[in-house]
């Protein structure tokens, strides 16, 4: 009986040279820099990449892969490969006094959220990076307040850095070609808490009950997540009371947790 089979670990490798080339021409010049691959399978991007940056440290989950990689450029000094997690890896530990890091991968897909999370705790340490996800999760994460795809993915990230969606592949650019279409998108690493006045851990927690149920207004999400009606009477009058979420800005919800925190004392007050 023919069974069709889900890749382990996400390997989808990319077949396409033209995308490979794109993927890793996408953050410019890297003749300075030190580069962080995610998941680079059997060598697609790395190649490429090893010709081109000043250091390169290849992240590979998968052993056998790893162990091809080590093999292939062991003449190649500034080629480091690990195997690891990449959501284990502690980015401190390869960055030099004062470096920041680029970071590329064509990304294992079944975890391209827990990534972008793992990115944004290392922020400050890193400057741009290019992932290749699954065309719809890259829609959520570069969409605009107020249209449809904008949510808590888009807000969260674009707290950590500004994002420029770059190109889409067909399913036939990997081998296996997966279900899904893949677009690329760069991150360029500028955290706005401190511009728009808001504690990174507390404003994540405020975002996540502002986005809880799409289809509530904002004041409704926040009254069920337990702020009282005295705080949300708070309300900034910049704000349309009938609003939901994915039509405010970042400045605005920040107005908006700001004002809610004024009242409350301490976010805490409201879990
Ligand atoms: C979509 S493939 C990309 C492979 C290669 N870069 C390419 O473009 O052909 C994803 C790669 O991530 C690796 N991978 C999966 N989970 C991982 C993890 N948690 N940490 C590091 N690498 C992982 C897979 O083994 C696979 O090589």
């Amino acid at each position: 009986m023919s069974q069709i089979r889900k890749p382990k670990l996400g390997q989808n490798f990319l077949v396409d040279d033209d995308a490979r080339h794109r993927i890793a021409g996408s953050l410019g010049d890297l003749s300075t820099r030190t580069i962080v691959e995610i998941g680079p399978g059997h060598g697609a991007i790395t190649e490429i990449l090893a010709t081109r940056c000043r250091r390169l440290i290849a992240l590979e989950l998968d052993r056998s892969l790893a162990a091809e990689l080590t093999f292939r450029f062991r003449e190649n000094p500034n080629v480091q490969v690990i195997e690891t997690d990449v959501l284990k890896f502690d980015f401190a530990s390869i960055a030099e006094e004062g470096e920041t890091l680029d970071v590329i991968g064509n990304l294992p897909y079944y975890i391209t959220s827990d990534i972008l999370l793992h990115l944004f705790a290392a922020a400050p340490l890193l400057r741009r990076a290019a992932l290749m996800m699954q065309r719809e999760v890259a829609d959520r994460v570069s969409a605009h307040p107020g249209v449809r795809d904008y949510g808590l993915l888009s807000a969260s990230t674009q707290m950590y850095a500004q994002v420029d969606n770059l190109f889409t592949l067909p399913p036939a650019a990997f081998n296996p070609p997966p279900d899904v279409f893949s677009t690329v998108l760069r991150l360029s690493f500028a955290p706005r808490f401190t511009e728009l006045g808001v504690d990174p851990i507390g404003f994540d927690r405020f975002l996540r009950k502002c986005f809880a149920q799409k289809r509530k207004t904002l004041h409704n999400n926040l009254r069920v997540a337990g702020y009282s009606p005295e705080a949300l009477a708070q309300w900034p009058a910049t704000i349309p009371p009938q609003a939901r979420a994915e039509q405010l800005s970042l400045e605005q919800m920040s107005t908006l947790y700001g004002a809610l925190l004024a009242f409350c004392g301490d976010e805490n007050a409201v879990d």
